[in-house]
């Protein structure tokens, strides 16, 4: 919104998510530039605010919610969509994405990024947490003309197998010194919209030097850190085989005094229950790509990470490991596939499994902690960020309206 817009935005079910989950039938919402400054029943907004705003709008019925925060994006792999279906990880990696990645230039990542931004858009999504492509100041570009939020990485690699030949001879320090100047250039900017993190793309190309020079350098400049985690078996192996430990990559983490709340671990899906404890103590984040899992990793144990207090959020992945990049398929995804991993985990059927209220947890309220934003998105409350996003109920998929959070399938619905 632009700067000195006072708006009211009436006759809304405003659906807050606030810490009383309120929900306002015929709601009413004043927006002064880009905050909240009052929310409650239309007829008390109406009367208190009207004076103060030059634009009042009608929402007819219209729901509105939170933006949704997608947690786990590459938008520099927007234009990849297509190259890599139907093969394995490493074959993804290293045959088909990487080559792609490391040709790009900065102008293809800010086209890649304003493709991708637009399809995030359209399915209600106001902030993302970018997983890491090379040029940063491309993404950052094609985020502030969109208006969107988002943390943005570049994703690091400084050892280890598939390299192509212009990222094989970067050093620990080349990694950490080009990110501190990411961050000098572009965290805060766009308004306050971008913030800059750093990005380890995954522990089989990182020396512990990289791990832990990039843990001690987000902690002082209190920014996050974002990391593909415990993907497939093989990477597991490899930290048993080449780093001796009797799991996995979390084990090794924890091991090295790498696990720490500002990261953001995506995937995490092959974790045994001392791991899901190792996370849970350390307060990291888990982002669940469910779409993406399914196509290349597997079932994580998401339900298990939720009971265990773990802030586990929702994110689509890249176009090239999911073809849509829509969060509503992966919140109708989420709760589907969840459902389904009870009868292979537990031998029965469990439909209780991630009901919808807590998949809408997970795009809004938890999406805001794992990206370090909760103070100010994440809901609907007086002083947050007014990202929102507005449903229409009156269309012909969208009838019957039963219950405010069982909304998620029907996403030709986003505006
Ligand atoms: O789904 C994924 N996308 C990636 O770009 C990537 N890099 C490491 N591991 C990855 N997994």
């Amino acid at each position: 919104m632009m700067a000195n817009t006072s708006i009211i935005l009436h006759n809304a079910v405003i659906v807050t998510m606030d810490p009383e989950r309120r929900v306002f039938r015929n709601g009413g919402i004043f927006i002064r530039h880009d905050t909240i400054e009052a929310i409650g029943h239309s007829p008390d907004i109406l009367r208190d605010f009207s004076a103060l705003a030059n634009q009042t709008i009608d929402l007819h019925d219209q729901i509105l919610l939170p933006g949704f925060i997608n947690t786990h994006v590459h938008s520099s792999q927007q234009l990849a969509r297509g190259i890599a279906d139907d093969v394995d990880l490493m074959t993804w990696l290293h045959g088909r994405i990487w080559p792609y990645e490391s040709n790009m230039t900065e102008e293809d990542s800010y086209i890649s990024t304003l493709l991708c931004g637009i399809e995030l858009i359209h399915s209600g999504v106001t902030c993302f947490a970018e997983a890491g492509g090379q040029h940063v100041s491309g993404m950052a570009r094609a985020v502030e003309l969109l208006g969107l939020r988002a943390c943005l990485a570049q994703s690091t690699m400084d050892s280890g197998e598939g390299l192509p030949a212009s990222w094989a001879t970067r050093t620990t320090d080349d990694c950490i010194q080009s990110q501190k100047e990411l961050y000098n250039k572009h965290h805060n900017t766009a308004d306050g919209r971008i913030r800059v993190w750093f990005g380890i793309r995954q522990i089989m190309n990182s020396t512990d030097c990289l791990l832990l020079e990039t843990r001690d350098a987000a902690r002082e400049l209190k920014t996050g850190i974002h990391m593909h985690v415990a993907e497939i078996p093989y990477e597991n192996q490899l930290m048993m085989d080449t780093r001796k430990v009797d799991h996995g990559t979390v084990t090794y983490l924890q091991k090295i005094e790498f696990l720490q709340n500002n990261l953001l671990s995506a995937h995490t899906v092959w974790v045994n229950s001392t791991e899901i404890g190792f996370l849970a103590r350390a307060e990291v984040k888990v982002s669940h790509c469910p779409a993406s899992a399914m196509r290349m990793l597997g079932f994580a144990p998401i339900r298990e990470m939720l009971e265990a207090g773990i802030c586990v959020s929702l994110g689509t992945d890249g176009a090239p490991s999911n073809n849509r990049m829509s969060i509503v398929d992966e919140m109708y995804l989420a709760s589907l596939i969840n459902k389904g991993r009870e009868v292979y985990a537990k031998g029965t059927t469990d439909p209780t499994a991630l009901p919808a209220e807590t998949v809408l947890k997970m795009v809004t309220l938890n999406g805001a902690k794992s990206v370090l934003w909760d103070n100010e998105i994440g809901s609907l409350e007086v002083g947050k960020k007014a990202d929102m996003v507005v449903v229409n109920p009156s269309s012909w998929c969208m009838v019957p309206v039963h219950d405010w959070y069982e909304l998620h399938p029907r996403r030709k619905d986003m505006q």
